[in-house]
């Protein structure tokens, strides 16, 4: 095992780096993993955000990128980062968000066709832009702007966003009263005119909108800025003047807002969810003048896009258990048809829920990806998918050669409720050394993805071991039902959906019921921490970014109201849960050596949570081992972290339970 003061030098070091090297060094300043996808409505011109790393060191830049004769060619060559390009409708002007003067603070940029000069940055808004849409008629730009303060979901690593870097490192760190940066706010520019004016009024927070028709924006707001404000926040209609409507509340959380090109319809997801930005839910229509909402029948797809195609016809995107599904909506008449639906994922892998953009004519634009094929852009449509252009290179190959293969399981939970997952197995014949890999959220799901968006995935299938990622009660893809089973029992039957799957995977001859390991991000270092005090069978487990003491995280966290609601929804018996769901409660029982992993700028499961579990567990006797990453907040996401990060998981399961 490595050393708490180095990793350098150990056989598990030297794998890991030159494991690392061989994946990611011939893709050096080309492009890894994309998302945001986007086409023209002619099909003619694809944009695409890509990864890009120069070396292992820091954390990717991104990249814009079009497809043209089967290869990316960069679409700005602006130093820094650059992404969420965006045709304007008539497919002359490309608008693109890009940090070139201030390092991660978003500016708009503009580039017309037949311009051959570098992209023109529109005036600065006082933040950093999100997000941007043109308007139906092509003469305005929505900016989505997040004050240097506004905080950070835990997916987009938590932290808030700019404001801290700039101090000095003696200034202290501040809670009072909300400052002005901790708002998301909108604005138009207007390009003709060169005129930017801010749209949405002082107190109202606006964390995502589209526009509805050209004059009108249908925003997701809330009246307070904080990260946990989102899960309350409503439906608004804002006009060009300010004026503000409310549209619609909801019991659970409201997305995607999106407007039809005339304004008469908006579009907005509804679904049960534990993350800011992170919906996968059912489609609602509501008539602007009427206020009448009608719930669209998608076949059982969990939506995650919309995109209107022309007045009458939305695209929509979603997940449908294990697969990806693309369909195209008729609202005059509420039919739908699907375009594709496929156990491809659309865009998982780094863009965390199906991804895509819709032609004229009912094609999409999406990224194709699964745990054997590296990421690449796609069009997809009656005639079938053509393939644009892959990110595969020498280093992609090498992955491929060492990451055994990936299959859909399922399985019976105690109740009888059948639970799917991805299994991930080196060649050769099992009984294999078992990790089960437990997603975050909860709310969230694993579809069969490059990588299965966690470098630890195949490094551990690389040594050895097999790896189960399971959609336990609480996950996306089978509807708001089954999403809603993890709400006011987290820790509850979805411990018995993952204890089964081990059963299963036993019988069946895959795993070795002597070693059988445990890891995790957020919601899944939750489960990892947690299942340790409620089953003796784990050799081994890593919990990262945990939940482990659901009073003190309710006390620390950035988003406790939510963690409050999801333990119970009903205040009386809150109490009670608070202490027998939080796994420091059990550490007595627990005799599994965990390495538990922090980061600490991490404000949705602040570092204390990893130092109590490791502490109680170190009070009972069980080896435990804490890891926390200074310059890390949700996750561990910068290099040479990762590499140290990945070291220590790898030596921890080998030293415990050797492949
Ligand atoms: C993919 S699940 C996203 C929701 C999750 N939140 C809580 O469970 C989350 O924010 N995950 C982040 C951060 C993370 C990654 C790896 C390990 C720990 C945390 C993410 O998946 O990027």
């Amino acid at each position: 095992m490595a050393s708490s003061r180095e990793t350098a030098h150990t056989e598990q070091g030297d794998f890991v780096l030159g494991h690392l090297l061989a994946v990611h060094e011939p893709g050096f300043g080309k492009p890894s993993n994309l998302r945001e996808p986007h086409v023209t409505r002619d099909g003619t011109r694809t944009v695409v955000t890509a990864d890009v790393l120069d070396g292992l060191r820091g954390r990717p830049r991104t990249a814009l990128y079009t497809a043209t004769d089967g290869r990316f060619r960069q679409v700005s060559a602006l130093g820094g980062s650059a992404r969420s390009g965006r045709f304007s409708p008539d497919g002359r002007t490309l608008a693109f968000l890009a940090d070139r003067a201030v390092p991660g603070v978003f500016q708009l940029h503009l580039r017309a066709d037949g311009d051959l000069g570098e992209a023109e940055p529109a005036p600065a808004v006082p933040g950093t832009v999100e997000y941007l849409h043109w308007s139906p008629d092509g003469r305005r730009v929505l900016l989505g702007v997040a004050g240097l303060g506004a905080e950070l979901s835990g997916g987009q690593g938590s932290g808030t966003n700019h404001a801290a870097d700039r101090a000095e490192p003696w200034f202290p760190h501040v809670e009072d009263e909300v400052g002005d940066e901790a708002w998301r706010s909108l604005w138009v520019y207007t390009p003709a005119t060169g005129v930017l004016h801010r749209l949405s009024p002082e107190g109202l927070n606006c964390w995502e909108a589209g526009w509805s028709g050209p004059d009108r924006v249908a925003a997701i707001s809330s009246t307070a800025p904080g990260e946990d404000d989102w899960y309350d926040a409503a439906l608004t209609l804002i006009d060009l003047g300010g004026g503000v409507r409310t549209l619609l509340t909801s019991e659970v959380q409201l997305g995607l807002p999106a407007g039809s090109p005339d304004g008469r319809v908006v579009a907005v997801v509804e679904a049960v969810c534990s993350d800011r930005w992170l919906v996968a839910g059912d489609l609602l229509l509501l008539d602007v003048e009427s206020g009448e909402t009608r719930r669209i029948d998608t076949r059982g797809v969990d939506v995650t896009r919309l995109d209107w195609i022309d007045d009458v016809r939305l695209g929509y995107l979603g997940q449908r258990h294990l697969n990806s599904v693309a369909g195209v909506l008729d609202t005059t008449s509420g039919g739908v048809s699907e375009v594709f639906d496929t156990p491809v994922a659309c865009g998982g892998s780094t863009g965390m829920h199906t991804d895509g953009a819709f032609t004229a004519d009912g094609r999409v634009c999406t990224v194709h990806d699964s745990y054997r094929l590296p990421p690449q852009l796609v069009l997809s449509g009656e005639g079938g998918d053509r393939v644009l252009a892959s990110t595969s290179h020498p280093g992609t190959d090498h992955l491929l050669s060492v990451a055994g293969t990936s299959a859909p399981v399922s399985w019976r939970a105690p109740d009888g409720l059948e639970i799917e997952g991805i299994l991930c197995t080196p060649d050769g014949d099992g009984p294999f050394p078992l990790v089960v890999n437990i997603h975050g959220g909860p709310i969230w799901q694993f579809r069969d993805m490059w990588s299965m968006r966690s470098q630890w995935v195949p490094l551990l299938v690389a040594r050895g071991y097999a790896v189960l990622n399971p959609n336990p009660r609480g996950s996306s893809g089978r509807g708001q039902a089954f999403a809603g089973m993890v709400a006011g029992d987290m820790g509850g039957a979805d411990t018995h959906d993952i204890l089964s799957a081990i059963d299963a995977l036993v019988d069946r001859g895959v795993a070795d019921p002597t070693r059988i390991g445990l890891i995790g991000g957020s919601y899944g270092g939750f489960m990892s921490s947690w299942l340790v005090t409620q089953d003796d069978r784990f050799a081994a487990a890593v919990p990262v970014a945990p939940v482990t003491d659901w009073r003190s995280q309710n006390l620390t966290s950035n988003i406790a109201a939510w963690g409050a609601r999801f333990l119970s929804p009903s205040p009386d018996d809150r109490e009670a849960r608070t202490l027998d769901r939080s796994p420091v409660v059990h550490a007595g029982k627990a005799r599994t050596p965990c390495l538990n992993v922090a980061g600490a700028l991490d404000n949705c499961t602040p570092p204390g949570q990893a130092l109590e579990f490791h502490r109680a567990l170190r009070a009972n006797g069980v080896p435990s081992a804490l890891v926390v990453y200074p310059q890390e907040g949700h996750g561990v996401r910068g290099y040479p972290a990762q590499i140290d990060f990945l070291t220590r998981v790898l030596a921890w399961f080998e030293r415990h339970m050797p492949a």
